[in-house]
């Protein structure tokens, strides 16, 4: 099962201006791009980390092993506005996701949709609860103190090969940008 019940949260129930950046099927970062200026990817951590516990279960993971993580901020004018933490087992690294690690500060976007052979799940989304890791790290990510973050995880399929990206929408997201219309 690829999410618990959890992460199937009613779009409805997300901020009217986040639906659509939630339910995006296409690249995030394609959208952020088209939405806001001089996009960046600022890689916080790339190695071998534990997973967290719901991403065990997602991804039939043994609960001992460690997975390539890579965890980056996507920014607009070092405006942070999605921090994003995807994984992939060693086996799969291999398999499927060899550019993983060689992404750098390219979006993984770009690897991914360029290749018509990787296929994508259902999105899930949901708003995050302080007591998820991933609340605690996009709040340390910006030094933040939001009262909700809203995520929204899928994965991303090469073969047999799993790619699990969460993306967590920080909480300045929905502000107009500068060179927007208040
Ligand atoms: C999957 C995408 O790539 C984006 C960029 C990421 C990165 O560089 O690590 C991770 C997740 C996404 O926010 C996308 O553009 O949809």
């Amino acid at each position: 099962m690829l999410h618990t019940a959890f992460w199937h949260t009613p779009l409805a129930l997300a901020p009217w201006s986040l639906r659509p950046w939630l339910s995006e099927r296409g690249s995030l970062t394609q959208r952020l791009i088209a939405h806001f200026p001089q996009l960046t990817v600022r890689v916080l951590q790339q190695g071998f980390r534990r997973p967290h516990p719901d991403e065990t279960q997602i991804l039939q993971l043994p609960s001992a092993s460690h997975v390539a993580t890579r965890e980056v901020l996507l920014c607009s004018q070092e405006r942070p506005l999605v921090f994003a933490h995807s994984i992939t087992c060693r086996q799969h690294l291999q398999a499927g996701f060899h550019l993983f690690e060689r992404s750098g500060s390219r979006p993984l976007g770009a690897l991914l949709f360029a290749d018509p052979c990787i296929r994508r799940s259902t999105l899930a989304w949901c708003k995050l609860s302080p007591r998820h890791p991933l609340w605690q790290k996009a709040q340390a990510a910006v030094g933040g103190q939001a009262a909700t973050l809203w995520a929204r995880r899928s994965v991303f399929y090469s073969g047999a090969a799993q790619l699990l990206v969460t993306e967590v929408f920080l909480s300045d997201f929905l502000l107009p940008s500068p060179c927007e219309p208040i």
